[in-house]
């Protein structure tokens, strides 16, 4: 490090991507502060991933068990939601972050508490305090959407943080949005005993495959929730006694004991001074997360607004921390396509589950992208229900696969799978899609009998039906 710089690097933003930054750079010998505002962690760790998914997880175990034969007998009563709550509690460590804040320490990763912006180039302010760098990386995350609805700011709603740290379950609750969180969210507490109505005013996840959302709606409404779909709201209002009512574009109007918007998320880029940088609020960076413009700022995860996700955000942190190091230590970098400094799987296989019952899991293009896109596409799909392995995990099973391909090349561009547990299916679509693995070498890969992976056999034979 210069004699005139604090730090080789300052990471604005300790949440997943922020820590993983900061500790790959750390790793190539970088000095390195990060500055957080609230907890060390993130978003993820206490009102996001970790929560929603503690909270998830036991109505998805008791709903598998109801579906066996000789286990359903077995189950006497419901979810027990005040230990599913405690469980989720554990999970976020009771909103304490000492535990990320000593493996800080143990990284040798010094921690600035308070709202980092910047003051200039390499410079960035605390409080009163001011802080130099040769680089700065931006992982300030992203923040909630409120849509412009008459009332609903006054009504106070839930946004995903109250509802992931709920203390209690309402007795009933208006979700609106029909997106990842929304019905990830509206499952858990239909599941928990709250009384769900979800609002969307287009389909459900609507930047999956059209299937998804069938299979998702007709889950969401075996689990009680009911679902309305295309209907707008108009108005809000919160009541003396705590109750909201909701007015819908059809005339209706809908009461419950609360109010929780997921509604999408945009990039947190406000007050970060980079206007006065003269930079655009929104972030363009290239694949080693270098900010368009500079030869010092970086921005990596939610903040880039490259994909919304904790997984693909430390990715990109991994490449970001060890691009600022080479870049600082004056050491060759490899950015060309699938170079150990790009983050090129952001352009192709993104990696997403939606933990609903049924699970989505799917990675890369849908077939309206792919050919949005201009590749030459063929789809191939088959029900997961007449799969031995899935009939043998749930009876009654169903669910459905479907990979889009590159006819020329004669690889798989996206794939997506619907269906009780098909999460873990994913990652070999990943791997396929990553390493461009040929249809006639994926033939060879042949899926243990009676697994769910015999996916794989039936969509392989239908592309060979299909040509
Ligand atoms: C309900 C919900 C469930 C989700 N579930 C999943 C899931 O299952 N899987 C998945 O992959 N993704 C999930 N996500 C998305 C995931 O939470 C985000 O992609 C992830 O948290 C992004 O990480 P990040 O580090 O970029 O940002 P964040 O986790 O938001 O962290 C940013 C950090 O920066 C701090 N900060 C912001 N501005 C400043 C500043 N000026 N100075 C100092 N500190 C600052 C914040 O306090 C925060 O700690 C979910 C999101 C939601 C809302
Ligand atoms: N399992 C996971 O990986 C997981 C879980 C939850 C959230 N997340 C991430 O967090 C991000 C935020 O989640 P989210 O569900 O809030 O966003 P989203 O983009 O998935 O869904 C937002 C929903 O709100 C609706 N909407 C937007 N504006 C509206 C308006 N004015 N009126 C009514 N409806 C409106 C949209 O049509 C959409 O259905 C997502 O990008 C997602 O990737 C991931």
């Amino acid at each position: 490090m210069s004699e005139q710089y604090d730090y080789d690097l300052i990471v604005i933003g300790a949440g997943p991507v922020g820590e993983n930054v900061a500790d790959y750079a750390a790793r190539q010998s970088l000095s390195v502060a990060i500055i957080e505002s609230e907890l060390v962690g993130g978003e993820c760790s206490y009102w996001a991933c970790m929560p929603s998914k503690a909270l998830l997880r036991s109505g998805h175990a008791l709903r598998a068990a109801q579906r066996l034969p000789g286990a359903s007998q077995a189950i006497t009563g419901k979810l027990d939601a005040n230990a599913v709550l405690a469980r989720r509690t554990q999970f976020t460590s009771g909103w304490k972050d000492d535990g990320q804040v000593k493996w800080l320490d143990s990284a040798g990763i010094d921690l600035i508490r308070g709202r980092g912006q910047l003051a200039g180039p390499g410079k960035v302010q605390v409080g009163d305090q001011f802080y130099t760098a040769r680089a700065v990386a931006l992982a300030t995350g992203s923040i909630p959407t409120l849509p412009d609805i008459k009332g609903l700011a006054e009504a106070r709603p839930w946004g995903t943080r109250e509802i992931t740290s709920a203390q209690q379950v309402p007795d009933s609750l208006i979700v609106l949005g029909g997106g990842v969180a929304g019905t990830e969210m509206a499952l858990a507490f239909a599941s928990l005993g709250s009384s769900v109505t979800l609002i969307s005013r287009s389909a459900l996840l609507g930047r999956e495959e059209p299937f998804v959302a069938d299979h998702v709606a007709a889950g969401l409404k075996e689990a009680g929730v009911e679902v309305r779909l295309g209907a707008k709201p108009t108005e809000v209002h919160r009541a003396q006694d705590g109750t909201v009512s909701l007015s819908l574009d059809d005339g209706s109007t809908m009461q419950a004991s609360e109010l929780v918007v997921a509604a999408g998320r945009t990039p947190a880029t406000l007050d970060l001074g980079l206007e006065a940088l003269g930079l655009d609020a929104k972030l363009s960076v290239d694949d080693t997360m270098l900010v368009a413009g500079t030869d010092w700022l970086y921005a990596a995860g939610d903040v880039n607004g490259r994909a919304l996700l904790t997984h693909q955000g430390k990715y990109q942190a991994r490449i970001a921390g060890e691009a600022i190091a080479a870049r600082l230590n004056g050491a060759p970098l490899e950015t060309g396509p699938w170079g150990q400094h790009a983050a090129t799987a952001d352009h192709h296989a993104v990696p997403r589950v939606i933990f609903t019952d049924p699970e989505v899991a799917a990675v890369g293009l849908t077939e309206a992208q792919a050919r949005e896109a201009g590749f030459p596409v063929r789809t191939v799909a088959y029900d997961l229900g007449n799969v031995a392995g899935a009939s043998l995990h749930a009876d009654g099973y169903t669910g459905r696969a479907q990979l889009v391909i590159d006819q020329d090349q004669q690889v798989i561009l996206g794939a997506t799978f619907v269906g009780q547990d098909v999460a873990e299916l994913l990652h070999a679509a990943t791997i396929a899609i990553v390493g461009s693995v040929s249809l006639d070498r994926l033939w060879h890969a042949v899926p243990a009998y009676p697994t769910m992976s015999e996916i794989w056999l039936r969509l392989l034979e239908a592309c060979r039906q299909a040509v």
